[in-house]
C-alpha cells in the first residue's frame, strides 16, 4: 500500500509511551541532550529515573524507553514513507460540466467501472432501486399518455378499430390520473411538445420508419385496459416506497417536483396540466443518502477535502457488498415481478404503441428505459449488469465529489488518485456552481464539457428546447454554456475536453434507414453513415444567437460542430490552452474499454495522466 494506513498510525500513537518521547530526536534520559537540559527543565525533571529505582525497575524503564524510540523511529519512517508516496500520487482532476441528460454521471459511472471495478460490481445492487424507480416511472408516462383526456386526430393510416380501441377515454371528459384512478378534468386539447420533463421525452416530428415498430398483434379492448390499469395500481405504491428509500428523510428538494408538488410530497399530482407533466421526473441525490453506508466509505462531497479521507477511500468496505438486498425481501421487486405480465401487456399493446407514437412519445428512447428488459430485472433475483447501472437515471442535484483511486487490476496507472466532480446539468443546478461563494473550482480541473449532440432524431435535437427553460434550445445553450467555461479566469488554466455524446443514438438511427438528406436537404446524397454525418452535422449561424429556429435553419450551408466549439474556445480562452473533442457513447462499455485498451480513448487523459507533475493537494 503507497499510503501507510491511517488507523495503524494512529493506534501508534495511542501508547502512552509515545507522549514520552514524541520523536525520535527526543533521546532517553542518558541521552546528550537531556544530559545538557537545564536543572529546572521540566522535561528533564519528568525523565528522571524515580527516586530510588531499584536496578530491576531501572532496567524496566530502559527497556521501555528502547521500545517507545523503536516506535517513535517507526512512526518517522512512516509519515516520511507517506511523504514520498503522496509526492508520486498522481491526481487527476475531472470538472464534469454540461447540460442535463447529456451523459456527466453516466461517464462518471464508466470510469468507476474502468478505473475501480471491484468498488463499481459491489454497488450494482444498490441501483435495483434506482431501475426499479425508472420502470415504475415509464410505466407511469404510458398511463398518463393514455389518460390525456384527448388526443391530436388519428393519421389516415391508423385503423378505426384501433382508434377506438386505444383512446378508450379520450372522448370523454372524464380522465383517469396515473396508475388507473379517476377524477375529473376541464383540460382542453393539448398537444405534447418536443420536451416533456426533466428526461426528455424524444418527441420528434413523425417519422414513417417507426410504424415499423408497431408490429404487436396484440389488442386490449377498453375494458380489458382498464382492468389491466387497475390491476398496475400497486405501482404507486412502490414509486412512493422507492423515493421514501432514495431520498433522505431531510431531503426537500430531492422530491420536490418543478411543478406543483408540495416539498415534502413523496408522490407527484395528476398530471393535470402542461406543465406538470412537463417536469415530472423525479430526482434524489446521488450519494450516501441513497447509497447508505456502502457509499458513505467512498463517496466524498464537496467541501469534504479531508486527506484522511482520501487515504481511507479504498479501505474499510464490505467484503461482500454486491450481494446486499438479495438476502432481503425487496417489496418493490416482488410488486414488479408481480405486475411484469401486465407491464408487458401494456408496452407491447398495439393500441398504445400507436398513441405513443402519435403523441410523439420515444420512450424507448428517453433515459432510464428498462421495459424491454423486463423479464429479466423484475425478476426476484435480479441484480443489475453494468450496462444496467450506467443506462438507469438518476438525475444529479447540486455538486458532488467523488474520490477513488484506481485498483491494482487496471494497468500502469494505477495508484491514480482521480477526483472528478459532477454537477448537475439542469439550469437552476448550474447556478449553484456559478453562485459566488459557492463556486468550486480548483485549478489544475480537467473541465469536460458535454454536448448532447444527437438525442433521436437527429435533427429534433437541434429543435429541442430546454425543459426547465423552453425558450432555449439546447444546442444554444450548451454554446452558451460552453462559452462560459472557455471565458472562465478560474478555469483559464485547465485543458478543455468535449465529448460530443450519444452518437449511439445517431448511429442506430442511421442504421434502421433514417435518411438525414430527408430532414437536410443540403445533405444531398453524401454517404448516410455516423462518420459522415457527423463531420456534417447542419448548423446555421443564427443558430449561435437565435433563441428558437425552425427547421428553415437547416437547409444552410453545413458547419462542421467540433470546428465551431473549437473556434469559440479559441476566442474566448484567456490564455491559449489545449482543447481536445471527442464523439463519444459513454453507455457503450463494450466500445469504450475496447477504446481506452487501444488508448484512444481518452488520451488526453492518458498524456495528462502520464506527464501529470507529482502534486501534494493537502
Ligand atoms: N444511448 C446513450 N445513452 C446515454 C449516453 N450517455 C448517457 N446516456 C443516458 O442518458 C441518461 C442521462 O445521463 P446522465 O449521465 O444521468 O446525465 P447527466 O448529464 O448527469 O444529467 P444531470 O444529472 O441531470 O445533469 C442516462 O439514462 C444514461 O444512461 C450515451 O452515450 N448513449
Ligand atoms: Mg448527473
Amino acid at each position: 500500500m503507497v499510503v501507510p494506513e491511517r488507523v495503524q498510525i494512529s493506534q501508534l500513537f495511542s501508547q502512552p509511551l509515545l507522549l514520552l518521547f514524541p520523536s525520535s530526536s527526543t533521546m532517553p534520559s542518558s541521552s546528550p541532550a537531556t544530559a545538557n537540559a537545564a536543572p529546572d527543565d521540566p522535561f528533564e525533571q519528568f525523565l528522571k529515573p524515580p527516586p530510588g529505582e531499584t536496578a530491576e525497575e531501572q532496567e524496566i524503564r530502559l527497556a521501555k524507553e528502547q521500545e517507545a524510540l523503536r516506535i517513535s523511529t517507526a512512526i518517522d519512517a512512516s509519515i516520511k514513507a507517506e511523504r514520498q508516496a503522496r509526492k508520486k500520487l498522481r491526481i487527476v482532476r475531472l470538472l464534469l460540466l454540461g447540460q442535463s441528460e447529456s451523459g456527466k454521471s453516466t461517464t462518471l459511472r464508466q470510469f468507476q467501472r474502468l478505473y475501480t471495478p471491484t468498488a463499481f460490481r459491489e454497488e450494482r445492487i444498490l441501483w435495483r432501486a434506482v431501475i426499479q424507480l425508472n420502470i415504475v416511472r415509464s410505466v407511469r408516462i404510458i398511463l398518463d399518455a393514455l389518460n390525456r383526456p384527448s388526443s391530436p386526430p388519428l393519421s389516415p393510416s391508423t385503423s378505426p378499430k384501433s382508434h377506438s380501441r386505444s383512446l378508450p377515454n379520450h372522448r370523454s371528459r372524464r380522465r383517469t390520473s396515473q396508475f388507473g384512478t379517476s377524477s375529473e378534468t376541464s383540460q382542453t386539447e393539448e398537444h405534447f411538445s418536443p420536451t416533456q420533463s426533466g428526461n426528455d421525452l424524444y418527441l420528434s416530428e413523425p417519422e414513417p420508419e417507426s410504424d415499423s415498430e408497431i408490429n404487436s398483434s396484440t389488442c386490449l379492448d377498453p375494458p380489458a385496459l382498464e382492468a389491466l390499469k387497475l390491476r398496475l395500481l400497486p405501482l404507486r405504491h412502490i414509486e412512493a416506497l422507492l423515493i421514501a428509500k432514495l431520498v433522505p428523510p431531510n431531503e426537500d428538494e430531492a422530491t420536490q417536483l418543478t411543478g406543483s408538488t408540495p416539498p415534502h410530497s413523496n408522490y407527484p399530482p395528476s398530471h393535470t396540466s402542461r406543465s406538470s407533466y412537463r417536469t415530472q421526473e423525479v430526482f434524489v441525490r446521488p450519494g450516501p443518502g441513497w447509497k447508505g453506508g456502502l457509499a458513505r466509505a467512498r463517496v466524498h462531497y464537496a467541501g469534504t477535502r479531508d486527506c484522511d479521507e482520501i487515504t481511507s477511500l479504498n479501505s474499510g468496505r464490505p467484503t461482500s457488498a454486491g450481494n446486499l438486498g438479495l438476502e432481503t425481501s425487496d417489496e418493490s421487486q416482488e410488486v414488479l415481478n408481480a405486475c411484469r405480465d401486465d407491464i408487458v401487456r401494456l408496452w407491447s399493446d398495439r393500441g398504445v404503441k400507436e398513441l405513443l407514437h402519435r403523441r410523439k412519445i420515444r420512450l424507448e428512447e428517453s433515459p432510464g428505459f428498462f421495459l424491454n428488459d423486463l423479464e429479466r430485472v423484475t425478476s426476484l433475483k435480479y441484480i443489475p449488469t453494468d450496462d444496467d447501472v450506467l443506462k438507469a437515471r438518476l438525475k444529479t442535484v447540486g455538486v458532488s465529489e467523488y474520490r477513488f483511486r484506481m485498483e491494482v487490476s487496471v494497468g500502469k496507472e494505477t495508484g491514480t488518485l482521480w477526483d472528478i466532480i459532477d454537477v448537475g446539468g439542469s439550469k437552476s443546478q448550474r447556478r449553484k456552481f456559478q453562485t459566488p461563494g459557492k463556486t468550486i473550482i480548483h485549478l489544475n480541473y480537467i473541465c469536460i464539457m458535454f454536448v448532447k449532440k444527437h438525442g433521436c432524431p437527429f435533427l429534433t435535437t437541434l429543435m429541442q428546447v430546454l425543459a426547465e427553460d423552453r425558450t432555449v434550445n439546447r444546442l444554444e445553450d450548451s454554446v452558451l454554456l460552453w462559452k462560459s467555461v472557455c471565458s472562465n479566469k478560474l478555469l483559464a488554466s485547465v485543458d478543455l475536453v468535449l465529448f460530443l455524446n450519444k452518437c449511439d443514438i445517431l448511429d442506430a438511427k442511421l442504421k434502421a434507414g433514417v435518411r438525414l438528406a430527408k430532414y437536410v436537404r443540403s445533405y444531398g446524397d453524401r454517404t448516410n453513415d455516423l462518420e459522415t454525418t457527423s463531420k456534417y452535422f447542419p448548423v446555421d449561424e443564427s443558430l449561435w444567437t437565435s433563441t428558437l429556429f425552425t427547421i428553415r435553419n437547416f437547409s444552410s450551408p453545413l458547419v462542421d460542430l467540433r470546428s465551431k466549439f473549437s473556434a469559440i474556445h479559441r476566442e474566448y480562452s484567456p490564455i491559449p490552452r489545449k482543447f481536445y473533442a471527442f464523439c463519444t457513447s459513454v453507455t457503450d462499455t463494450a466500445t469504450t474499454a475496447g477504446i481506452i485498451a487501444s488508448g484512444t480513448f481518452l488520451p488526453t487523459l492518458r498524456q495528462l495522466l502520464q506527464h501529470l507533475p507529482a502534486r501534494i493537494t493537502c
